[in-house]
């Protein structure tokens, strides 16, 4: 028997060695070693092994092969894995393979994102896992928003961005006491400031004591989990490779610039030396996005933009257009620098530069997914030395080449220059009426946050990445309001 275990567990370590999954936490179940195995062991239902099948999913990422598991132990975690891993399936599969059949008892999955379009991108993906089931999974959109009474309406699996939900908890228009998975997805991003207080209500509106509460990112700073620990239960922690790193498969390069007016000089250059497309283009507010498609318009390439000032559907046009090809070149804001899963994007070209690391590990991360080549191309300029060292070394550690002078530049203690307009103002918006108000507020204007639950005490709004960059988040200690609420919080 004591042989048989050590035995496992000696398995267990060399798996996660393999794929470089650290777990930290109390008996943490053992990695996936293979999708047939959920078949076998966890007794997954023939039509998500047909689905699965069906992608052309053939072996678990290391992520999932952890996370799969935790979830199926109805473990809660945070789950920390690169740009690209396949994360919305380790959390996806788990929750179908827990819920088993619909249900019409009501919603009992949750999946938040920070932006409307990753929320539209995980519903399409849920939706491809459930095909030839009667699994209702639905996007909150607006004119769902609209419905004055949830409780009638069909719905499994809920996917959502925080605010909108938020304005329905106020109304009392929707029940959310049956959830028995909440995910937060892009975690870090969710705990920021301008969403901590919806989050909050979200959680505390999961009153169900059987809920399985879940962080995922790619860059996950300790000061959120230690937020987010203060009322979850036992957590599990999973890591894959080294923590808030960037994605290996991408090349990554920087190029000094000059001035503001050598950026259109140097991405003319790249587009005439080797023009690869799709390419997408970040740049650090709606009016820059609006000014470059401006230039660039006359260029004969097949361009466009994504921000917040463009209507839903022309951001849905967008997104679809560049999905299918027909657009060579997006110019975006952060607002596609979360999640979004465009295949085969060839080169991300990082025009303004980012505004924070964790900005720069997520925006680099759009090419180079699933394991393919990708290229990121960052333009900077004199303005851009203070974060210059902490890119550099995400470049660094991440395999790429960089210029010794740039890691051994002073090490920047506080950011001296103001948060750029872009990631907290653009991932907010155009999700209803609180999203809109929220949204053309700067980040200064910004009410400090009163929640109970997640307290901030000084702004932070765009300082999420590693270690470098630590947020001024404080834990309260005491969380009255969820701990209330949620009596599987810890004491
Ligand atoms: N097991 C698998 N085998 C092959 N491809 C996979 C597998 N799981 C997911 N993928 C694919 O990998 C791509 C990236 O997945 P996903 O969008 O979930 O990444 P992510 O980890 O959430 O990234 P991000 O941090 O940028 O949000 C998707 O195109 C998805 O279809």
């Amino acid at each position: 028997m004591i042989k048989n275990q050590n035995l496992r567990r000696e398995h267990c370590r060399k798996q996660r060695k393999k794929y470089q999954i650290h777990v930290s936490g109390r008996d943490v179940p053992a990695p996936l070693v293979a999708f047939e195995q959920l078949r076998t062991q966890y007794r997954c239902r023939k039509y998500l092994m047909k689905n699965i099948k069906e992608a052309g999913y053939t072996e678990p990422t290391p992520i999932q092969r952890q996370a799969i598991t935790t979830l199926l132990a109805e473990r809660e975690c945070f789950a920390c894995a690169p740009t690209g891993s396949g994360k919305t399936l380790a959390f996806s599969l788990p929750i179908l393979m827990k819920l088993r059949v619909p249900s019409k008892e009501g919603l009992r999955a949750l999946v938040l994102c920070p932006t409307r379009e990753l929320a539209l991108q995980t519903t399409r993906e849920l939706k491809k896992l459930t095909v030839g089931t009667k699994f209702r999974v639905r996007v909150m959109t607006k004119a769902l928003a609209l419905c004055n009474d949830f409780s009638n309406l069909p719905c499994d699996i809920l996917v959502s961005t925080p605010l909108r939900l938020d304005a329905l908890l106020k109304g009392s228009k929707i029940d959310l006491s049956k959830v028995e998975f909440l995910v937060l997805d892009e975690s870090d991003k969710l705990f920021e400031m301008g969403f901590v207080e919806q989050i909050d209500s979200v959680v505390a509106a999961c009153t169900n004591p059987k809920i399985v509460r879940t962080l995922f990112s790619a860059t996950l700073p300790d000061t959120v989990e230690e937020l987010a620990r203060s009322i979850m239960h036992d957590a599990i922690r999973i890591t894959i490779g080294e923590r808030n790193s960037a994605s290996q498969t991408v090349r990554q390069r920087l190029v000094f610039v000059g001035s503001e007016e050598g950026k259109i000089l140097a991405l003319r250059q790249i587009f005439n030396e080797s023009l690869r497309p799709p390419v997408l283009i970040f740049v650090k507010s709606k009016e820059r996005a609006a000014e470059l498609h401006k230039q660039l318009a006359f260029d004969n390439l097949s361009i466009d933009s994504i921000h917040a000032d463009r209507t839903q559907a022309q951001r849905d046009a967008a997104v679809e257009r560049f999905r299918e090809g027909k657009t060579w070149v997006l110019i975006a804001t952060d607002l596609m620098g979360r999640g979004m899963d465009f295949k085969g994007l060839n080169c991300v070209i990082n025009y303004d530069f980012p505004p924070s690391i964790s900005s720069y590990i997520h925006r680099v991360g759009r090419s180079g997914r699933a394991g393919r080549a990708g290229e990121a191309v960052t333009f900077y300029t004199e303005d851009d030395v203070p974060l210059l060292r902490s890119v550099a070394y995400v470049i660094f550690s991440s395999g790429g080449d960089v210029p010794a002078w740039m890691l051994s530049l002073p090490k920047v203690q506080k950011r001296k220059f103001k948060p750029r307009d872009s990631e907290s103002n653009e991932t907010t918006p155009a999700t209803g009426a609180a999203d809109k108000k929220q949204s053309s507020k700067s980040p200064s204007q910004k009410p400090m946050v009163k929640s109970e639950g997640f307290k901030k005490t000084k702004e932070s709004t765009t300082k999420t990445g590693n270690r470098m960059e630590k947020k001024n988040f404080k834990v309260s200690s005491k969380n009255p309001k969820i701990l209330n609420k949620n009596k599987k919080v810890k004491k």
